[in-house]
């Protein structure tokens, strides 16, 4: 585990859960905070009336009984208005904060620069319970003051033990042991959690494979749903596994420190029962430290539920708070201005890279320029690296040796905000974005979402100029069946959505198109392709660089330049006519293909 894989203390978590209450609306949050406490001491007064009444009744003082009776109801009354506002207050607060959190968690998730977070199995399996569970953190206040409560009732009562006999202060030390197995039961379970995040996924995917429509009619032809249940299962049977375990453990270990705690409750009773019989306390006292001994009991446990359900919020929060310092930590200091237009261009010098994690080499000392203003095309087998090097060339993730230059500058040094804001494109693995039409499409230039005129461009530059008239509302139309007057697009249309998505941006210095148009047929491919590369060729201000990734060796040749990559590294690169003249491994995919289809 690095520096920076460790995750926030429980304190440090506190604070932070603590002043995004105050951010949220501080004179509910400090409401809640000082009224829930107030209510639990209330709770303790009883004792301490009984014991007056006991008193009063044993001496035959009328005028005690009434006093006594009085402050009881005040008490109850008082006690439960305190506690209900209180609970309201922080309902209030939950609503807002959660709100508050979910969308600090799409900003930290989205936001972030580098898209490792959500790639990388050991960070996606602490990002995946937080997806669910991010709720749980904006609890952590009230159970912040339901444990203050339990404390300060504790306290209390401990105060009023001490007045009746200076032994009785021992009692909480028999509940000492249960607060601790609490403490590490909750640990060991939001752990055993993390541990089994992986099984949880995976059990879910293939639940989701069973239920979903579009794998639906491959689970159908292949007869899976056996299989999946029995892969399903597996999964879970696992996590059951570890889980149950843990429970038990964290079961045993309170069953033992309860019985401890009796030991010292049955001590108590000795105690101030043999004081009674010498004279030296009141029937009141014994029944003050009845009732107090018995809500003693009371009081751990909830002293204990409390500080339980606080880790195990706070367990959940320092997930949510180290995403949010790998949020911070990522924020750029690099400040070199991104270059309005390209002059050299785009050159990977000595690159090399791994994903973090892991130890094979995906890309070893690549040297390539991608000449300003060119159309580049990448092609290569399978795995071989395209897609990771459209990533680098994105800047989500950093090369482990060597450098991208823009323009002879690294691109670490640049603003990747600004550069993000420069670069364009579509890929393989498309968002379904289920909105509008028209919103969809523009939202690849925020300046200009919503406008019209814009999304019939782009949908026309994408070769779909006639897809909104064959929808219901046009380009209002919802996408997305789950929605009312929701429409779905068939895999082609919908690629067309995210290409005509990836030529909103005008002017662009990086323009890729990964693998985009995998589910078009090879004619449209080619139409397209050659009208991005005059598009991208027509001088356009930026004279940015324009590079397609595809299995297509009819679309690629009308790029300028054109990489073969191998695994690791560039195995030919130059024009289509100079590398068909060199009669390698370009020349022969390329006959290979063209005879396929003839
Ligand atoms: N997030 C990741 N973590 C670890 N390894 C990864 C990750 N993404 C890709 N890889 C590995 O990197 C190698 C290159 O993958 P990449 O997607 O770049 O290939 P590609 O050339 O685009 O392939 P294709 O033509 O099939 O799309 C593959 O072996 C893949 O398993």
């Amino acid at each position: 585990m690095t520096d920076s894989d460790k995750l926030p203390g429980l304190l440090r978590t506190l604070a932070y859960t603590v002043r995004a209450a105050m951010r949220t609306d501080p004179k509910v949050a400090a409401g809640g905070l000082l009224l829930i406490p107030l209510g639990w001491v209330s709770g303790t007064l009883f004792g301490l009336w009984l014991k007056l009444l006991v008193d009063a009744v044993v001496g035959a003082d009328q005028r005690g009984v009434i006093a006594a009776c009085t402050l009881m109801v005040v008490t109850w009354v008082g006690g439960f208005m305190v506690g209900t506002f209180g609970r309201r207050f922080n309902e209030t607060l939950q609503d807002k904060a959660g709100v508050n959190l979910e969308h600090e968690l799409i900003h930290v998730a989205a936001g972030t620069h580098s898209i490792q977070y959500l790639e990388l199995p050991r960070y996606v399996d602490r990002l995946d319970p937080l997806r669910k569970e991010a709720w749980i953190v904006h609890w952590t206040l009230e159970a912040l003051a339901e444990t203050l409560g339990a404390f300060a009732q504790a306290a209390f009562t401990i105060a009023l033990l001490v007045s009746i006999h200076p032994a009785l202060a021992l009692l909480p030390a028999f509940g000492i042991p249960a607060l601790l197995a609490a403490r590490a039961a909750a640990l060991r379970e939001k752990r055993a959690e993390e541990g089994t995040a992986a099984h949880r996924r995976r059990q879910r995917h293939f639940v989701k494979l069973g239920t979903d429509s579009s794998p639906g009619k491959e689970i159908r032809v292949f007869g899976l749903e056996r299989e999946l249940v029995r892969l399903s299962r597996v999964e879970w049977s696992k996590e059951h596994a570890i889980q149950t375990r843990v429970a038990w453990k964290g079961t045993g270990w309170q069953v033992a420190t309860s019985a401890f705690f009796a030991v010292g409750f049955v001590g108590v009773l000795v105690l101030v029962g043999l004081s009674v019989a010498r004279g030296t306390a009141t029937v009141g006292d014994l029944a003050l430290a009845l009732v107090l001994a018995r809500t003693m009991s009371h009081n751990l446990g909830m002293v204990v539920g409390m500080t339980r359900w606080l880790v195990d919020c706070l367990a959940t929060g320092q997930r949510f708070l180290w995403l949010v310092e790998r949020g911070r930590a990522e924020e750029p200091a690099a400040t070199a201005p991104v270059p309005a237009r390209l002059k050299q261009g785009m050159v990977l010098k000595n690159l090399s890279f791994g994903y973090p994690g892991t130890d094979r080499v995906i890309l070893d000392d690549v040297t390539l320029t991608l000449a300003a203003g060119s159309v580049v095309a990448l092609v290569g087998e399978n795995g071989a690296g395209k897609s990771t090097l459209v990533k680098l060339l994105c800047g989500m993730y950093e090369p482990t040796g060597g450098a991208v230059l823009v323009d002879g500058t690294d691109l670490r040094e640049l603003d990747p905000r600004e550069w993000r804001k420069r670069c364009t494109g579509a890929f393989q693995d498309h968002a379904r974005l289920e909105l509008q039409v028209r919103d969809a499409v523009t939202i690849g230039d925020l300046d200009r979402l919503g406008d019209r005129d814009a999304a019939e461009d782009s949908l026309a530059a994408a070769g779909a100029a006639e897809l909104a008239s064959t929808l219901p509302n046009g380009l209002d139309t919802q996408l997305g069946t789950t929605w009312p007057g929701g429409t779905d697009l068939s895999g082609g249309q919908w690629q067309k959505v995210a290409l005509a998505r990836g030529l909103m941006r005008d002017d662009p210095l990086l323009t890729v198109l990964d693998e985009p148009t995998a589910s078009l047929d090879a004619q449209t491919e080619d139409a397209l392709f050659a009208r991005y590369a005059a598009e991208a060729r027509r001088s356009r201000p930026s004279n940015g660089v324009t590079l397609l990734v595809s299995h297509r060796f009819s679309t690629v040749r009308a790029a300028d330049h054109i990489v073969v990559l191998g695994h690791t590294g560039v195995l030919e690169q130059g024009s289509h006519d100079e590398l068909i003249r060199r009669d390698g491994v370009y020349a022969e995919l390329y006959h290979l293909q063209a005879r396929g289809y003839r």
